[in-house]
């Protein structure tokens, strides 16, 4: 892929994100990266949705440095640079205050997987992440961000659970493409939606059992021999 269309991708994530209530005012970001040339696609800083274009995306190097700066770079580029070395396979990253997954973000609450809606994309619980240090915050609270999504991840397949909650914060979601990340972040606002009217019903409610859970996240994300013969059906 080249630059020119790296840059037109993540624009759409960007503007996706807005088009499915997600994202208001300036808040949010969407990045892609090209695994072959490490570059990377991030919405410029501040700039209002409704005057972006993809040439007003900025693109850096996986290490940070800038390769072309018309605007500066997303305030929150750290954190999605750390995303992208951390975790292979990752080609799109988008952070949203989206409504619901933020009230569980401020409220230091992971999301359990309560039906087969979050299992078909989310295997098991979204977590949140560990509140960053005083000294984290005033040194280096943008990278320090994602090394916290990324020791809550320790163990884990970010793909299986491709979604944080960032304590106090908000949601970093991530996916294969930035169209993929931003399908994903819509998806985590519905799933935290459901999840809160469901504990308003029932405040004690479980986990889904594992094996519907898997049964429901393999079917549409696992290998073929698993499920063969269903799956095609
Ligand atoms: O997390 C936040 C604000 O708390 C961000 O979502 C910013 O509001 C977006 O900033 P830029 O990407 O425009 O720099």
């Amino acid at each position: 892929m080249d630059l020119t269309e790296l840059k037109a991708a993540v624009c759409e994530a960007n503007l996706a994100t807005v088009q499915t209530g997600l994202v208001m005012a300036t808040f949010g970001n969407a990045s892609g990266v090209d695994r072959e040339t490490g570059l990377v696609a991030i919405k410029p800083s501040g700039v209002p949705y409704d005057r972006m274009t993809s040439d007003d995306m900025v693109a850096v190097r996986l290490d940070g440095s800038v390769v072309d700066n018309h605007y500066k770079p997303s305030s929150d580029l750290d954190t999605h640079l750390l995303l992208y070395r951390a975790f292979d396979g990752v080609g799109g990253v988008v952070h949203t205050h989206s409504t619901f997954a933020t009230i569980f973000a401020q409220a230091l609450t992971p999301i359990p997987c309560f039906g087969t809606t979050h299992a078909d994309y989310f295997r098991g619980t979204v977590p949140v992440t560990r509140h960053l240090t005083e000294a984290e915050i005033a040194d280096s609270y943008v990278a320090s961000t994602g090394q916290a999504i990324i020791d809550a991840f320790a163990g884990r397949d970010p793909l299986e659970v491709p979604a944080a909650l960032v304590a106090g914060h908000g949601p970093f979601v991530w996916g294969r493409t930035p169209a993929e990340a931003a399908m994903n972040a819509h998806i985590l606002e519905e799933c935290a939606r459901m999840a809160w009217y469901s504990l308003q019903l029932r405040p004690d409610l479980g986990s889904l059992p594992v094996a519907l859970r898997d049964r429901h996240f393999l079917r549409k994300h696992g290998q073929a021999a698993t499920y063969g013969q269903e799956t095609r059906a």
